[in-house]
């Protein structure tokens, strides 16, 4: 397990040009050791930047998008079309123009798939194991102000969760309520783990996560990559450290 670097950017358009080179570079050099690798996305504020970028540095790279498996950390647990969806996000931003093949792409269950946030996580679990998922080439994960990684929670019960791969969160903080979330055990199975944090807002966060907060205050300390962990900050966000 790898120790914390951190990355700073002046900007966070910087910082995400930044993150969307670096993805591209791993890509290729995965697919050039002949690997079809798996990426695990997030969602949010610098996550659309990011996405946004990787559709503007994909045409220079030489990866070959239809050979990449896509997967969520998290979701939000509402209709398949709702702009609230981590995954309509990215499909808008980058994955409906690099050319995916969608029988790659792993969207979490919607309401339109599941009858509850549970039985969703059951499915994404279930899918994940068919798959042989659980090795990703990169992880990415944004933060909230409050330290709060994929649809982890400080103090929610889900963070104590070992024995499951995914699990539902029926009372998130954030809107909307209902989400599906990986549990670290899922989550901790990445080579490279990137942090993905701009603003201000953020900056007491991150803080404290590079401070050694607990995992049950600020749950973004319960995720490390097995090559590296890399938080990427524009100088906002690392206004505190
Ligand atoms: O709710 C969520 O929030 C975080 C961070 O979002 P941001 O807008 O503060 O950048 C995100 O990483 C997570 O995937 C998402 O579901």
């Amino acid at each position: 397990m790898s120790d914390p670097t951190i990355q700073r950017h002046d900007t966070a358009e910087e910082l995400a040009e930044s993150v969307a080179a670096a993805l591209l570079q791993r890509l290729e050099r995965a697919q050039a050791a002949g690997e079809v690798p798996q990426i695990g996305l997030t969602g949010g504020t610098i996550a659309d930047h990011v996405h946004q970028a990787i559709a503007r540095l994909s045409p220079g790279s030489s990866v070959d998008w239809s050979r990449v498996v896509v997967w969520w950390g998290d979701e939000r647990f509402v209709a398949p079309d709702s702009p609230d969806r981590n995954a309509s996000q990215a499909r808008a931003a980058f994955l409906d123009d690099v050319g995916v093949d969608p029988a790659n792409v792993h969207e979490m269950p919607s309401t339109a798939d599941s009858a509850s946030v549970d039985d969703g996580a059951e499915a994404y679990s279930h899918t994940m194991r068919e798959h042989g998922a659980g090795a990703f080439e990169v992880l990415m994960l944004g933060v909230g102000p409050d330290g709060h990684i994929a649809s982890l929670f400080p103090g929610d019960a889900a963070l104590d969760v070992d024995d499951r791969i995914a699990v539902g969160i029926t009372d998130s903080p954030k809107p909307p309520p209902e989400r599906v979330t990986l549990t670290f055990a899922a989550l901790n199975h990445a080579k490279a783990v990137w942090f993905l944090v701009s603003g201000d807002g953020k900056a007491e966060a991150v803080a404290q996560a590079l401070g050694g907060a607990d995992v049950h205050e600020i749950p973004a300390t319960g995720v490390v990559g097995e090559d590296e962990t890399v938080w990427f900050l524009d100088e906002a966000a690392a206004s505190r450290l």
